[in-house]
């Protein structure tokens, strides 16, 4: 196992699962998205998920964030087994020790750019630590933009906010989902810079999933799922490695990958909102009221 840099509260792995298996549906329509994957998150590190389309990426996420169930195996944020969690306690650790950045930037448009950062801590009643807020906003580079909404916000720069956001309660770890799916490749470097940058310097962990070689390649530490099965594990990668990895897959099922890619999109969309509410839980409507709020008096 690799050495962890920054163990929260002493637990070298931020998160794990060990023998997830995750089946939807039964009978002729069961699909069993993960097979026995057993895979660590050190604290501290940069890790990227890969894999051809329909290997499991987006599941195991969900799994490890506590956003959806295992069908048997554990799955670890710390040391807490969230199968031991009921709802109110999953949606108080998504809360206060998870943070979530999606494709879909899913910020809140009526709340202005600083009110959508420190969102989860408004939420959970704490306040904001001014000295980390303003650290944060420094990195993101989002100073000027502060009292800006986000539909005055261009993609890039409201990735950065929601960027800001899962970082701001100094969460244990961070799961993004193709956060970079619906950037330029310009923004999407800058966010992912931004990612690997706000991890080193707030000694968070970070675990995403991509597609991308050349996004997956600022990660310390890619891991590669194939049929729901982890398959490898690449340290330090470049671009290229993660290309040449990927095209042994493509080998074997290149036609199928391809011609399954544009249906997954369309799903991961669905799937990154959803996710969203539930990392919020309970608090999606308070979220709107706050905005009301806020708006009213702004
Ligand atoms: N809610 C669901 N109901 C039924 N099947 C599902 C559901 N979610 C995912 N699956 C199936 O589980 C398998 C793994 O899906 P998942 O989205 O985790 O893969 P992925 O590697 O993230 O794919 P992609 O790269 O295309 O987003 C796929 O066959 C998918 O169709």
């Amino acid at each position: 196992m690799t050495t962890a840099t920054h163990a929260p509260a002493g637990y070298a792995d931020a998160a794990r699962v060990l023998d997830a298996v995750k089946v939807y549906g039964r009978g002729d329509t069961e699909v069993r998205a993960l097979d026995g994957v057993s895979v660590d998150f050190p604290a501290g590190r940069f890790t990227a998920v890969m894999g051809p389309s329909g290997s499991g990426k987006s599941t195991l996420l969900h799994c490890a964030a506590g956003l959806d169930t295992l069908t048997s195996g554990a799955a670890f944020v710390g040391g807490t087994d969230l199968s031991t969690l009921d709802d109110r306690r999953l949606t108080l650790l998504r809360r206060d020790r998870v943070g979530f950045v999606f494709q879909a930037f899913n910020l809140l448009p009526t709340l202005t750019v600083a009110e959508n950062i420190t969102l989860p801590l408004d939420l959970a009643g704490r306040t904001p630590d001014r000295a980390r807020f303003d650290r944060l906003v420094d990195t993101v580079g989002l100073r000027d933009r502060l009292h800006h909404r986000p539909g005055e916000l261009s993609g890039g720069q409201q990735q950065r906010v929601a960027v800001a956001r899962a970082f701001v309660g100094d969460p244990d770890v961070v799961f993004a989902d193709e956060p970079t799916g619906n950037l330029d490749s310009r923004s999407g470097e800058e966010v992912l810079r931004l990612l690997g940058r706000t991890a080193r310097e707030t000694g968070r962990t970070v675990v995403m999933v991509t597609h991308d070689p050349v996004a997956a390649a600022h990660a310390d530490e890619v891991v590669f799922l194939a049929d729901g099965r982890l398959v490898d594990r690449m340290a330090a990668p470049t671009a290229d490695r993660v290309l040449d990895r990927m095209k042994a897959f493509e080998t074997g099922t290149g036609a199928k990958a391809v011609e399954t890619d544009t249906g997954a999109q369309a799903f991961e969309t669905g799937s990154g909102a959803k996710a969203f509410e539930a990392g919020t839980g309970d608090s999606a409507s308070a979220g709107s009221e706050a905005g009301a709020t806020r708006g009213a008096t702004t």
